[in-house]
């Protein structure tokens, strides 16, 4: 998915409909470990594809898992089970991890102790993410493992002869008070030594994050290992131990990524009778711990019922009520939480909250300054977090907000989109949500309702060979905005008239019109599509040109395309190229570019385009059809081709594309309200 560098949201009212969220990080990667440590292949359903297990997956097929994808739902890995490790001896089998905590600290573990040699890297903020308690605990068994660059810290070097005797008679000890993934690798990694022996783990110090651990151990159990435990401070992994591959398992949709869904129930505008919202693919009997923020989002207001499958979410009370809350217990959901207190009267407050500060930012720091800039007041301790919001919609600012490489802020705070002020939001490198969800922002705007004024416009008009196609989708994909290409529809109307016998003239109208109203267009990046068929290039031919030109004279066609065009105008925003975008169909559109070039330049470029293809023609020619076009298209009856009287005046005779791209989204920026 192309992520733009900013992503601007105009100003959200309402939620309705349903949401399928892409399953959970922490089931997925925990699935595909304990799948590659088993015998055997494993059918995942409903698996998430992002980031964080794009590196693992990637690891295990470097580690000789095979994989295969039967659909887009299912993936089968082959595990490695009994097969041997490669050898200590040999060049390191280098695994990349990205910042998938998910990934490094089980990896780390389950390496170690399998045997082999290996260096376990990610990216920067990775490499500032602790690990020291984990591998502490690993060196205390006797697992030559090493640090490449800072001591505590990733990236790691695993060099362990699979045949060198361990420590295992004696109860590991780990600490679990900076991240329970350092338990949960140890839980994943030990049964591979269990065959002969019964391991202990016991936990020195406060255990955090608990309801992982309880992830950990369901999804052991359902392959196949059993454990004895005491609490959280100690547990027993029985001898004869062996992964056991459960044969097809399914992944639970993302409890955390449920969370920016419930808080949107909760915060969003819904006509009294409503249903609200509804998340499919996680219910209220989730085995993530992160199902809990239902209780929050509760206390604070919001409406939630559900089954084992999904929740039901919408507006209770109103403005939502402040909270006070440990938060240990939902780590990553309780971001959502702060996203909440935009919205709650009074000040909430977060507590128990330490972990948020080596995760993928310092999530306290990062939260509080861009709250501040919405304009709420945020007290940040080393461990809390206190969030008074905006007094009133007069207090809130159009904020540009940072995102830190962090998913869970860009997800979070798209939230502020629902402001009562009305004021858009710009999200900075919006792309950061791959990590766990890659597809948000869509899902997030296919929900998200607002008035259709409030969804920019930006016109592009201009004669035929300007450029306008080019300019038009360069500055769509910029913006993350999607494209019309309102002259194409032109042509598929011709060529859906060709494909019924109707030809193209006056006496036809009726017909056409017809025709022009039901058009079963789907425009993507590159390709136009008519009734599911790829026609990108059938509409391009010379010929569907001049019937397109012909079917654009007659005002029953025009007119049966506009409900059609203003169909295009879809959140976040909307770049329409054509003739009368900003004249007919989208008068009051807040940016419209009026794009000319010389008719010896035009003519020029259409001759290249031409040669390329093979097609020859000479420049006098295609001038002389130029002008001839020009002309009927401004003197056309309906909809002549002029420019809007509000539009600015682009001649790129004179200069590239990118420069013409770049001098429209300067304007574009120049009446944006964002405060830098
Ligand atoms: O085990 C897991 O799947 C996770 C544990 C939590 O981390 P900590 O235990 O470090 O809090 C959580 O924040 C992370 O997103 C996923
Ligand atoms: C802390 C998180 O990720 P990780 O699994 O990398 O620890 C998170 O997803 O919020």
């Amino acid at each position: 998915m192309d992520y733009p560098a900013f992503l601007d949201i105009p100003a959200l009212q309402g939620v309705a409909g349903r949401v399928r969220l892409p399953g959970s990080k922490s089931i997925s990667n925990r699935v595909l470990l304990l799948a590659a440590l088993s015998e055997g292949s494993t059918e995942i359903r409903g698996l998430l594809h992002s980031d964080d297990t794009r590196v693992m997956l990637d690891a295990l097929r470097r580690l000789g898992c095979t994989v295969q994808t039967p659909d887009a739902d299912r993936l089968c890995l082959g595990g490695l089970g009994a097969s041997p490790p490669p050898p200590h001896t040999g060049a390191p089998v280098k695994l990349f991890l990205g910042n998938a905590g998910t990934a490094m600290r089980p990896l780390a573990a389950a390496l170690a102790l399998r045997g082999g040699h290996y260096e376990l890297s990610g990216v920067a903020r990775m490499h500032e993410r602790p690990i020291g308690d984990l591998v502490q605990a690993l060196q205390q068994l006797g697992c030559a493992i090493e640090y490449l660059g800072t001591p505590g810290f990733p990236p790691l070097r695993i060099r362990q002869d699979a045949a060198a005797p361990l420590a295992l008679d004696r109860a590991i000890r780990v600490r679990g008070d900076v991240s329970s993934q350092f338990l949960t690798a140890l839980l994943m990694a030990l049964p591979q030594r269990a065959q002969q022996r019964e391991l202990s783990i016991e936990v020195v110090g406060e255990l955090i994050s608990k309801p992982y651990i309880d992830i950990t151990l369901a999804l052991l159990e359902r392959f196949g290992i059993a454990l004895r435990r005491d609490g959280y401070r100690r547990f027993t992994i029985l001898a004869g131990s062996r992964y056991h591959s459960p044969g097809v398992l399914q992944v639970e949709a993302d409890a955390s990524s449920a969370s920016y869904f419930i808080a949107a129930g909760a915060i969003a505008a819904s006509d009294t009778g409503q249903k609200g919202l509804k998340i499919e693919g996680v219910g209220l009997t989730s085995i993530q711990g992160d199902i809990r923020f239902i209780d929050a989002a509760r206390a604070m207001g919001a409406k939630i019922t559900g089954d084992a499958h999904s929740l039901q979410v919408r507006r209770g009370r109103w403005p939502l009520k402040a909270i006070s809350l440990d938060c240990n217990h939902i780590p990553d959901a309780a971001m959502t939480l702060a996203a909440m207190a935009l919205y709650a009267e009074g000040t909430t407050e977060l507590t128990n909250i330490a972990s948020w500060r080596v995760k993928e930012t310092d999530r306290i720091a990062a939260m509080a300054a861009e709250l501040g800039r919405l304009g709420a007041h945020c007290e940040a301790g080393e461990d809390y977090l206190r969030i008074t919001p905006p007094g009133d919609a007069a207090h809130w600012r159009a904020a540009s907000i940072r995102t830190y490489d962090d998913h869970r802020m860009a997800m979070c705070l798209s939230l502020a989109a629902f402001n009562p002020a009305g004021l858009p939001l710009r999200i900075l490198e919006p792309g950061c949500v791959a990590k766990t969800f890659p597809g948000y922002f869509d899902a997030l705007l296919g929900v998200a309702q607002t008035a259709a004024e409030r969804i920019p416009v930006i016109c592009i008009d201009g004669p035929t060979a300007s450029g306008k196609g080019t300019l038009a989708a360069a500055v769509a994909a910029r913006l993350g905005y999607h494209l019309l290409d309102s002259g194409a529809l032109y042509r598929l109307t011709a060529l859906s008239a060709a494909q019924h016998g109707v030809g193209p003239q006056a006496a036809n109208e009726a017909v056409l019109a017809e025709l022009a109203a039901s058009l079963p267009v789907r425009f993507d990046a590159t390709r136009v599509w008519l009734a599911g068929q790829d026609v990108s290039e059938a509409i391009r031919t010379e010929q569907i040109g001049m019937q397109a030109s012909q079917v654009s004279q007659l005002p029953l066609v025009r007119s049966a395309l506009v409900a059609l065009q203003h169909g295009f105008r879809r959140l976040p925003g909307l770049v329409a190229d054509g003739r009368d975008m900003g004249t007919v169909i989208f008068p009051q559109a807040p940016l419209k570019i009026y794009l000319t070039a010389s008719a010896q330049c035009r003519a020029e470029r259409r001759h290249k385009q031409l040669i390329s293809k093979g097609i020859s023609t000479t420049i006098a020619d295609l001038r002389a059809d130029l002008e001839a076009r020009d002309a009927r298209d401004m003197q056309r009856q309906s909809a002549p081709l002029k420019p809007a009287e509000d539009a600015l005046l682009l001649d790129s005779s004179e200069l590239t594309i990118d420069e013409t791209v770049d001098r429209v989204l300067g304007w574009w920026q120049a009446r944006q309200p964002f405060a830098h």
